[in-house]
């Protein structure tokens, strides 16, 4: 078994194995506080410790620091809530991100919000422009400024990244490089009417939770899989939202939607990921360690470490 590990392992993942883990205390794509603790949280339990212990070169060199990029002034755009700061935070993502990637590194993003994927799929693409894009979440996170109901930017990274909808000035440094084809959902159970419709029209398939259900995860991922990446020869970016996951498992989430992945499923998309030898980059998003209890702050904590050892090969050592 660790044979097939070893020979798929080596198409992209960095070898000797080398992390880089980019801290992301952002919260301006959604309107809960606490969600820019997350990568803090995930860091003091010790998440670079164990990554170095299942064999991991671990670079972790604090927090980017956001404070002087955030917009003083940042009125709406439309109905786009603070517009600049969340364009400005996710470009210096991309850049990092991209640098990272082209060192050779797995650049694993610690969020903060979803809206931070703008900046980590930019920046996968720069060095991977054939990438595909796993997105484990109940949200599909396509609403573009126009079907917006929140007018939160965590809601419409992909739109953004997949050029769809009014362009902004303020955003013109996405190069919208990701085709409809070579993204793919898991765990969805929470999309807007709008959200469908784009969906639809651009023919981008999605795994909802009632076909987990119906195939299993196991039948789920392969089907994933098979559509993005069919001979298993692309880069793999993954996003992966812990709200993808139900709320008994990880409660601590900004917009939790019940009926969710359980935590095997959720380590299991992860373990299937890493088996493939095409995961070039990850992010965990969405852990808000303010909202809950400290005892549901912290399961919700170590439940995102495990997804990552998981995705960076823990269980199939
Ligand atoms: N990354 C997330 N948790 N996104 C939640 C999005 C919820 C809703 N669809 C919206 O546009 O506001
Ligand atoms: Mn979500
Ligand atoms: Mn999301």
């Amino acid at each position: 078994m660790s044979s097939r590990v070893a020979s798929s392992s080596s198409r992209f993942l960095p070898n000797p194995k080398s992390v880089a883990i980019v801290g992301c205390p952002f919260r301006g794509g959604q309107t809960k506080s606490g969600v820019e603790k997350g990568p803090m949280h995930l860091i003091e339990s010790g998440l670079p410790q164990q990554l170095a212990k299942i064999g991991w070169k671990v670079q972790f060199d604090g927090e980017l620091q956001f404070e002087h990029i955030l917009a003083e002034d940042d009125p709406p755009i439309g109905n786009l809530k603070n517009p600049r700061s969340v364009s400005r935070v996710s470009e210096l993502v991309a850049k990092v991100v991209g640098e990272h990637a082209k060192n050779g590194q797995l650049p694993l993003t610690l969020g903060g919000d979803h809206s931070l994927a703008m900046g980590t799929i930019s920046g996968t693409l720069e060095k991977y422009p054939d990438a595909c894009v796993v997105w484990v979440d109940a949200h599909a996170d396509i609403n573009t400024a126009e079907t917006s109901d929140s007018g939160n930017i965590h809601g419409m990274p992909l739109s953004f990244l997949l050029g769809i909808g009014t362009k902004l000035k303020e955003f013109s440094w996405i190069k919208p490089l990701l085709t409809p084809q070579r993204l793919v959902y898991i765990g969805l159970r929470d999309v807007d009417a709008g959200e469908r419709r784009i969906l639809r029209e651009h023919g981008i398939k999605a795994f909802s939770m009632h076909d987990v259900d119906k195939h299993g995860i196991g039948r789920v991922v392969e089907m994933a899989l098979d559509h993005v990446n069919p001979g298993r020869t692309l880069p793999i970016h993954m996003s992966f939202d812990v709200d993808g996951l139900d709320p008994s498992v990880t409660p601590s989430t900004g917009t939790p939607v019940h009926g969710g992945l359980t935590l095997r499923e959720g380590r299991y998309i992860c373990e299937a990921i890493y088996e493939t030898g095409c995961l070039v980059a990850l992010d965990i998003v969405e852990i808000n360690p303010s909202l809950v209890d400290e005892e549901a702050a912290k399961k919700t904590v170590a439940v995102g470490c495990s997804l990552v050892r998981s995705a960076l090969g823990e269980s199939l050592l």
